[in-house]
């Protein structure tokens, strides 16, 4: 077996052996869908796992705009239309300098299994920029946001191609986005999900991912009969995600230690409750400060700077932040710590030695793949409520949303099950994701 995963990475890293990022997404899936591919004879010969490594289509573009100081700066602008076979494209939009080719194929490679995964009808993608969104004014947001959408306005539609946010692309950006699509289309569409409340966003999209995350955690700890009740919480990151996976993990009767931003973490012994995380949100949502600002507003708590939050003490880490944060030591000392539990908020944030570390120890560990795919869960909510022109209750999409983490948390359980009864969720995300896609693109032909 290790020939024929080697004999196929081979050829992925033919094509993209300068792509780290990409190429690791790859290997994970390669390592557990392969296997399953040998097993069942409808997938031989048809090379769909190397048809799904590569982009349908890879646009990359110019962005220019003028800053405050009538300085003119040019932008990499991408959009990569992953795969189509179950729907349309489908995935967020990225601004932060570190965006390349590579991080975008990885995400939008990993978001073809994740929408296959919420069992609605979407297809993946993913995009954005290498623009950095920090210390700039409002102004110079918006016009960076037109500027990028008089070209993506051209490959994207609310039934081709459906961005909406992911690091450094909120609320704010999304409404700038929207706007320059429909002066430039003169249409009213969903073509963007993440939308405000009154122009067709759904209620619970911006809670969503975090919500899911700790949901999906809560379906992992229902196999050991356990809860969040009365757990530690580590949380890294202090954006959206993150912010929601608090919420979510305090209104469930657990203690958060920790949230970090890229200059460092915070460690609250005392937890950060509803109050606190309100300073949080506000701190970063509008005042757009740094996490450093939370011990200036609550002396009792220490900030790390430079560091990263796994070695606190704590039964649940939901890292939430961004790729490769989690590493093989940091995995090692969190098992050793005692954590029991897992749940990838962010994309791919464990690395593969981190992974390894989870596994060996044999405790709950799910992949972003499954366990953030709450958001884009909601975000196809959002895009049946656009098509309906209805919206649903705050209730009903948290019903929805709760009832898709459990399908695929169930999804999970049917493709990774081990002899021993302990469950492989990466195996089992990365099979039933592959099978609903392969199988499309079975139907469909060689196209
Ligand atoms: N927003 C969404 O609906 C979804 C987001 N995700 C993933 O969740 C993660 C977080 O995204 P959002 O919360 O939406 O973004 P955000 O922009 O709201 O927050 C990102 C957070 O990560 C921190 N961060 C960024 N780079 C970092 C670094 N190098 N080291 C430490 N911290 C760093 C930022 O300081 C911030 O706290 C990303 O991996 C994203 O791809 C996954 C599914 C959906
Ligand atoms: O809601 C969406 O379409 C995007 C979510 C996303 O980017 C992700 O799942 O990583």
């Amino acid at each position: 077996m290790k020939d024929k995963i080697e004999a196929f990475m081979d050829l992925v890293r033919e094509r993209n052996g300068h792509e780290p990022e990409f190429l690791q997404a790859v290997q994970e899936v390669a390592e557990t869908v392969i296997p399953y591919i040998v097993q069942h004879d409808i997938y031989h010969g048809k090379n769909i796992l190397l048809r799904m490594a590569e982009p349908e289509r890879l646009l990359s573009f110019r962005v220019c705009w003028v800053d405050d100081s009538g300085e003119i700066q040019v932008n990499r602008g991408y959009r990569i239309q992953m795969n189509s076979a179950i729907g349309p494209y489908k995935g967020g939009l990225r601004f932060h300098p570190t965006v390349n080719a590579s991080i975008l194929k990885f995400l939008a490679f990993e978001q073809v299994f994740k929408n296959s995964l919420t069992t609605l009808p979407m297809g993946g993608g993913k995009g954005g920029s290498d623009f950095d969104p920090k210390g700039k004014s409002d102004n110079e947001i918006m016009r960076f946001c037109h500027a990028f959408m008089t070209e993506l306005y051209r490959h994207i539609g609310h039934n081709t191609d459906v961005p909406a946010g992911d690091i450094g692309v909120g609320a704010r950006e999304i409404g700038f986005m929207f706007g320059m699509y429909k002066k430039l289309n003169n249409t009213f569409t969903g073509v963007l999900t993440g939308k405000g409340q009154s122009w067709g966003g759904s209620l619970i999209r911006p809670e969503a991912t975090g919500y899911g995350t700790v949901y999906f955690a809560e379906n992992m700890l229902k196999t050991k009969n356990d809860s969040f009740n009365g757990k530690k919480i580590v949380i890294s990151g202090s954006g959206n995600v993150a912010q929601y996976a608090a919420e979510k993990s305090i209104e469930l009767g657990a203690t958060v230690l920790t949230l970090s931003d890229s200059g460092g973490y915070v460690y609250d012994s005392e937890g950060i409750g509803t109050e606190k995380l309100k300073f949080v949100m506000k701190l970063k949502n509008e005042k757009r400060g740094r996490i450093s600002e939370y011990v200036e507003k609550y002396p009792n708590a220490k900030y790390f700077a430079g560091e990263r939050p796994w070695a606190v003490k704590c039964d649940i880490a939901l890292p939430c932040a961004t790729q490769n944060e989690l590493n093989g030591e940091e995995a090692k000392q969190l098992v050793s710590n005692g954590c029991i539990c897992v749940s990838e908020g962010a994309n791919m944030p464990s690395t593969p030695e981190a992974i390894h570390e989870f596994q060996k120890a044999r405790i709950l560990f799910a992949p972003g793949k499954a366990s953030n795919a709450g958001g884009v869960a909601t975000s196809g909510l959002e895009m049946s409520q656009n098509s309906l022109r209805l919206s649903w209750t705050r209730e009903e999409v948290d019903a929805r949303l709760k009832d898709i983490m459990e399908d695929i948390h169930d999804s999970c359980v049917e493709y990774g099950k081990n002899d021993d009864g302990s469950i492989d969720y990466i195996r089992g995300a990365n099979i039933a994701g592959f099978v609903k896609v392969a199988d499309a693109m079975l139907a469909q032909g060689v196209v």
